[in-house]
């Protein structure tokens, strides 16, 4: 659907989305911090995962298995390549959605070297039968091998070497709890605080060889929605405007005349945040508003406003998923510099009560 200004959205253009876009893995990389030490922030997922590792060494066997799990672009694949480094050994890496028969696992686990490290990410997006396999290569470093089809197929069992499994998912719960179980450690990844992000952007601008002041870093930090991967992407855009401006050090006006410019607001919101919480706050006196009508007065695609805008949205206070529908919280009010009516839906104590509550299918039947 396009948007009034016939430009439609793509979640992955945008500046703040946290999933990666192919020509930015490049980048990345070069930003990764390469041991424990380096990693900036999940305190105690980094002082569990080091002692795995420490004891593992100890005992001169590979790791145990190592579920991650949180949303994008907070370090999971960082810390696939860590404990690998830390590990000595080689890393192998593929995902949930490549994995689409046993066979396809079948032929990555039987080359797998002593010791050597997989990351599977979106390990919650693999077939049922492949996820089967699975379960004993964890447990028994074996898998059965399926010869043929139908009354003739026999199954040829094939030894594997040690080997760790590191699973990455943004859905942890989505996991079938066999497989969940047969993970040693599992850590969850949480978003990162401001002043942990000036941490990550500190160290990025070093490597970028960039200027730029104490100010400038909270400026950015502060607009990256809790997540390196955007505070990274942000550094860079800077980087640019700078670069065009002639600006050598960068503070945080500079910072923030960049960011404006490439429309990310002072709270991390870009435009189709902002175009959903103004639409709810001016064309619906903040709500209760249904998903679908919401979306039809911004002109996107329903899935975009819920899995794209939303999520960002409540969490930072702002929108809140009501049963009868979407509502302006005193914070967007706040945020759009209008003054929230008397009669405003988030003052209402029965729609407070029902705030997180069950809202997709509930919501829609509400609506219109
Ligand atoms: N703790 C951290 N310290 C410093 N930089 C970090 C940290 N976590 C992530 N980064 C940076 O953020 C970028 C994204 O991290 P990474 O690719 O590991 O995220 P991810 O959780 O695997 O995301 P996805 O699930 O989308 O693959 C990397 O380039 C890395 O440099």
């Amino acid at each position: 659907m396009a948007r009034e200004d016939g430009a439609a959205v793509n979640a992955r253009d945008r500046l703040v989305s946290a999933t990666d876009e192919p020509d930015e893995k490049q980048l990345e990389s070069a930003l990764r911090p390469a041991n424990l030490d380096e990693f900036v922030g999940q305190k105690r997922v980094r002082q569990q995962l080091s002692l795995v590792l420490e004891a593992s060494r100890l005992r001169g066997r590979s790791a145990d298995h190592v579920l991650l799990s949180g949303p994008p672009g907070l370090g999971k694949t960082t810390l696939a390549m860590i404990i690998a480094e830390e590990m000595g050994a080689p890393l192998r890496i593929s995902s949930g959605p490549a994995i689409q028969h046993a066979g396809d696992l079948a032929a990555i686990l039987s080359s797998l070297t002593e010791g050597e490290v997989l990351f599977l990410d979106e390990i919650h997006r693999m077939s049922r039968p492949a996820e089967e396999m699975l379960y004993m290569a964890m447990e028994d470093f074996r898998v059965d091998i399926v010869v043929g089809k139908g009354a003739g197929a026999t199954s040829i069992p094939l030894d594997l070497p040690p080997f760790t499994l590191v699973g990455a998912t943004t859905r942890a719960g989505l996991l079938p709890g066999p497989l969940r179980d047969r993970f040693g450690f599992t850590g969850h990844l949480e978003f990162y605080s401001v002043e942990e992000l000036e941490l990550v952007l500190r160290r990025s601008a070093g490597l970028m060889d960039l200027a730029m002041t104490a100010e400038g870093f909270a400026e950015v930090a502060s607009r990256s929605r809790g997540t390196p991967r955007i505070a990274n992407r942000l550094l860079r855009r800077v980087r640019d405007w700078a670069l065009v401006h002639g600006v050598e050090r960068i503070d945080a006006r500079a910072a923030s005349t960049a960011l404006d410019m490439y429309e990310v607001d002072a709270r991390g919101l870009d435009r189709l945040d902002r175009s959903v919480l103004t639409a709810l706050v001016t064309k619906f006196n903040g709500g209760p508003v249904g998903l679908s009508t919401l979306a039809i007065a911004v002109g996107e695609e329903t899935e975009t406003v819920e899995t794209v805008a939303e999520p960002y949205l409540v969490r930072e206070g702002l929108l809140g998923r009501t049963p009868r529908g979407r509502i302006a919280m005193a914070a967007a009010w706040e945020h759009l510099g209008l003054p929230a009516p008397e009669h405003a839906a988030y003052r209402d104590p029965a729609l407070r009560a029902a705030l997180g509550g069950p809202d997709e299918d509930d919501a829609t039947l509400f609506e219109d």
